[in-house]
């Protein structure tokens, strides 16, 4: 195991009596070679969870342990341990993507360091084409994969990614799952942070969803997924995002995002949500739909909207 998180509570404390529970008794573990997905709204408190992991910040109940040794007594042990990549974008200067990642690969490697593996993470990204052009003249995208090179050139045992691929294009997003991938193969484990559902839920091998510093479930994915196990789901893609369609009284969780509706459904309700659907396809209110079983991102969406009305793995009421 590489990490142990048992029991933490962190409160901020505000004006007077004000006080804000930002994490409320989070208890899991990581292993060697894991991808673990820590999923939530703004302000869950997966921020504050990550900077206690690394030492920036002191629980004020439970304890973070890393490779058996804990946090709270040594932060130095918990940096040398972890590599990062922030959600806010660095600031690079003048620097060049070739620059700042071989910077961090030498105080991090010193003189095992091969300025070789920094050509080789830029060709896995098909990033080569800006290797040398300086970091103000770089795109957001270009921006933040540096950002994600600087944190994998030499990955510590626990490799944590606050929203790696916000601002990235979909072919390089995939490019960066990969070498994720690699480092999992290679030993490291790593947290992913972020609000893409259904990007973690291709990507991750456990995950665990948060809201207002609590954890409301922890799992694989399909484990996460029997909490709604006997449901289907339905995406719409409206012509545009301005369009209010009344959903069905048979639709679950209903929520749009944009131009896309979606809403859960009992399996029994398919044909007449197809129904429903073309009708509106024939009105020309919707470009296309598609059915398919539940995701991460509806159960995500029901607890952290209308609690009550799942089960946990012991078959209790969240
Ligand atoms: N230094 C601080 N002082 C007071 N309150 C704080 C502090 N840092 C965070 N908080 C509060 O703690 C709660 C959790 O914040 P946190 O940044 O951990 O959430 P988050 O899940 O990382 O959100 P986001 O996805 O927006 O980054 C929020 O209510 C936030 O306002």
């Amino acid at each position: 195991m590489i990490l142990d998180i048992k029991g933490v509570t962190k409160v901020f404390h505000g004006k007077g009596e004000s006080k804000n529970v930002a994490n409320d008794n989070i208890t899991f573990t990581i292993n060697k070679g894991e991808i673990f997905g820590l999923l939530g709204h703004n302000g869950a408190g997966k921020t504050t969870l990550v900077n206690q992991i690394l030492g920036l910040l002191t629980p004020d109940h439970g304890d973070i342990h890393l490779l058996g040794k804990s946090v709270t007594q040594s932060s130095a042990h918990a940096r040398s341990l972890c590599s990062i990549q922030p959600q806010s974008q660095v600031s690079l200067g003048l620097l060049t993507p070739k620059q700042a990642v071989t910077l961090i690969g030498k105080m991090r490697m010193g003189k095992k360091f091969e300025p070789k593996r920094v050509e080789a993470l830029f060709e896995a990204l098909d990033m080569g084409a800006w290797a040398n052009t300086e970091g103000e003249k770089l795109s957001g995208g270009v921006r933040r994969l540096t950002a994600f090179c600087m944190a994998v050139i030499a990955p510590g045992e626990l490799v944590i990614l606050d929203e790696p691929t916000n601002d990235v294009d979909p072919v390089r997003r995939s490019y960066l799952w990969q070498v994720i991938r690699e480092l999992t193969k290679n030993g490291s484990a790593v947290i992913l942070v972020t609000h893409n559902v259904l990007e973690a839920e291709k990507a991750v091998d456990r995950v665990a969803i948060m809201d207002k510093g609590k954890i409301l479930t922890q799992g694989n994915p399909s484990e996460v997924k029997s909490l709604v196990e006997d449901r289907m789901r339905i995406e719409l893609s409206l012509e545009n995002e301005f369009i209010n369609i009344e959903v069905p009284d048979w639709s679950l969780s209903p929520h749009q995002n944009g131009s896309r509706l979606i809403f859960s459904l009992d399996p029994s309700k398919v044909s007449s949500t197809i129904d429903w659907a073309k009708n509106l396809t024939d009105k020309g209110l919707v470009i296309d739909y598609s059915l398919s079983p539940t995701t991460i991102e509806d159960v995500y969406i029901e607890l952290t909207s209308k609690r009550g009305k799942f089960r946990n793995e012991y078959g209790q009421p969240l």
